[in-house]
């Protein structure tokens, strides 16, 4: 009786693909309404790779086109053909006119995707920092923001980084994402990211660290979780970025792998729209999956 009881336990146990581990511990069982359900881990994804990889590297382009001046090494070893693709067209004449030669990126984000995004105090009592639609509106499916952070894959070192930090995202096959932009976490992803520089090629974006992210969707780390009140409009997707990404436009990639010796494609995490969002509406998420 003890045996099949505790068996069953596991099973409900190991089903959960719970995405924030001391948050779990806590509330499981609280709130089984705002669950989320798939019917397998292949189902978990809304759209596709291709999608999101399209979408990122658009959006990349216009931040890197908005910001030539910074540009200039990376333009320099660039080949010709693509330097004078970026050069041709520095940014749309509407953005370069309000930009008044400030590099705004909150800017660029609401003309290249149509809405903009920003950290602010949560909707919900006691939540902390939450995640709101500045301005325009976020169509279902779009990618709405990323979770950055250190990549650990299974048996690499996050003790330490793990305590008391409750910015630890769990992908849906285990791999670990510190999101926490403090203390020993944000030591490590500097000097993870300072390492992996390729000549003048950045391979990852350090400025989610601080109040101005250069990648403003870089902030999918604040988003908090639903409740009964307030349903999920954004869910977690896992993207590996493919080899082909141009190099140039790594540097707004706010991930970077613990080890540099991994021999896999670099594990970033996006939010994806479930619905329509619109202008001052907060971002919720789902903190639990459930793969049946
Ligand atoms: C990944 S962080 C989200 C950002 C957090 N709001 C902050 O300001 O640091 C997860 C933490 O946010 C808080 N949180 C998230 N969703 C919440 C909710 N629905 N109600 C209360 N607190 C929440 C919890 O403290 C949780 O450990």
């Amino acid at each position: 009786m003890i045996k099949a009881t505790f068996k069953a336990l596991q099973k409900k146990w190991n089903s959960y693909k719970y995405r924030f581990v001391p948050w779990i511990a806590v509330n499981l069982g609280k709130n089984e309404r705002t669950l989320r359900q798939v019917m397998d881990r292949t189902q978990d994804k809304l759209v596709s790779d291709e999608e999101i990889s399209a979408s990122l590297r658009t959006f990349f382009r216009a931040l890197f086109k908005s910001s030539l001046q910074r540009q200039q090494e990376v333009l320099s070893v660039l080949p010709d053909s693509l330097r004078s693709t970026y050069q041709a067209f520095p940014y749309t004449i509407e953005t370069q006119k309000s930009l008044d030669g400030h590099h705004d990126p909150s800017k660029v984000m609401l003309e290249t995707m149509g809405f903009s995004i920003h950290r602010a105090p949560s909707s919900l009592q006691s939540a902390g920092t939450g995640v709101f639609i500045s301005a325009g509106t976020v169509p279902q499916g779009a990618t709405v923001a990323m979770y950055p952070g250190t990549v650990y894959y299974a048996h690499e070192p996050i003790f330490f980084q793990s305590i008391r930090n409750p910015f630890i995202f769990r992908c849906i096959d285990g791999v670990l994402v510190d999101g926490n932009d403090r203390g020993i976490s944000k030591v490590v992803f500097r000097s993870c990211s300072g390492r992996d520089r390729l000549g003048p090629f950045q391979m990852s974006d350090t400025s989610w660290l601080t109040t101005i992210p250069q990648n403003p969707l870089a902030v999918g780390q604040y988003v908090n979780n639903c409740s009964n009140e307030k349903a999920a409009n954004v869910c977690y997707q896992e993207f590996d970025v493919p080899a082909e990404f141009p190099l140039e436009l790594c540097q707004f990639l706010p991930n970077v792998n613990y080890r540099h010796e991994v021999q896999r494609p670099l594990r970033c995490v996006v939010l994806v729209a479930l619905r329509e969002i619109h202008q001052g509406e907060e971002l919720f998420s789902n903190y639990y999956t459930i793969v049946h």
